[in-house]
């Protein structure tokens, strides 16, 4: 049976997205602590493939994710999933909203219930831990008061009870996840896919809109840009652009060559199914047959048939 990583301990978001994302198939989901150590544990084979979190709408991307999948050896997302996020804020049976001196979370989790807390425990100090999971295991062990945590680790903390239930600052709060596969073959084009690349410009002027260009050009719907720090060099970023379309797609391979030529990197993050499934809309000038017939009339000219 395949070995899935998930960022853990049991009890995660990621993990439920993770079941999601593997639900065609007999798997056997491995819980990592970190979202490098899950991407490396696929670099070295111990796993088939990873689940991680990407980016939420209302904290934004996940640094450590982005980083993981650029530094070390390529990988390719193969599938999404979007979850909704709602939280249980869950204490030790007995604790009053009154004795909450402290309340554990993940960065991203504490951010998406800010006013919850304002409003309900202005006085706690939030503890950051690497996963909601985590945090309720930290109550658990009497190590924080409380924590904000997925639904599902309720069920795994029999001795937690919730302070309060579907916490949410922003109610409509999704987080995207993707799995992560060493390359080979690619998923089928859908015609409902999403292409997510990194790219290290020249450091020349208008570098930046010359890579957009490619896209826009070809009428390639971008879908999330998000620059991260090179790290070896003080103001050099590499770019991480999501758009519509599959790498088979003749208007996303030639942006892809173009962007190639132009770009001191890029780096292949993969095509998959949208977890929307909202097909792409494609210009007629950037169809599959339109690029199959300029490049039928290039070859015509080539061969000295046409002037
Ligand atoms: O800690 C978890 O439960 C996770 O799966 C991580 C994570 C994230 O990285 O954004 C996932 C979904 C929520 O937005 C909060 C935390």
């Amino acid at each position: 049976m395949p070995r899935i990583a998930f960022l853990g301990p049991p009890g995660t978001f990621t993990e439920q997205a993770t079941r999601a994302l593997t639900a065609d198939f007999d798997a056997e989901l491995v819980p990592f602590d970190t979202v490098p150590n899950a991407l490396d544990a696929v670099r070295s084979q111990d796993v088939l493939a990873a689940g991680v979190p990407m980016e939420n709408s209302v904290e934004g991307s996940v640094s450590a994710t982005l980083d993981a999948l650029t530094m070390g050896e390529p990988l390719v997302a193969v599938a999404e999933a979007v979850l909704p996020i709602r939280f249980h804020v869950l204490v030790r049976r007995g604790t009053t909203a009154g004795a909450v001196s402290t309340v554990a979370s993940h960065p991203h989790a504490i951010a998406q219930v800010r006013s919850w807390l304002d409003r309900h425990l202005p006085e706690a100090r939030v503890l950051t831990t690497s996963s909601t999971a985590a945090a309720a295991a930290e109550v658990d062990g009497g190590h924080a008061d409380a924590a904000v945590v997925a639904p599902v680790a309720a069920e795994r903390h029999p001795a937690l009870v919730p302070l309060d239930t579907g916490v949410a600052d922003v109610a409509d709060a999704r987080t995207r996840f993707l799995l992560i596969r060493r390359p080979g073959a690619l998923p089928e084009p859908t015609g409902a896919d999403r292409t997510s690349i990194a790219v290290v410009a020249h450091d020349e002027v208008g570098a930046l809109t010359e890579v957009l260009s490619e896209l826009s050009l070809r009428g390639i719907n971008l879908s999330r840009i998000e620059s991260r720090p090179i790290k070896d060099r003080l103001g050099e970023y590499r770019f991480f652009l999501d758009f519509d379309g599959h790498v088979a797609d003749a208007r996303i391979g030639d942006a892809l060559t173009g962007l190639r030529r132009r770009c001191e990197e890029v780096r292949f993050l993969g095509s998959y199914p949208k977890a929307d499934r909202s097909p792409a809309s494609v210009r007629p000038a950037a169809s599959e047959q339109a690029f199959r017939k300029s490049m039928e009339w290039l070859a015509e000219v080539r061969a000295g048939r046409l002037a």
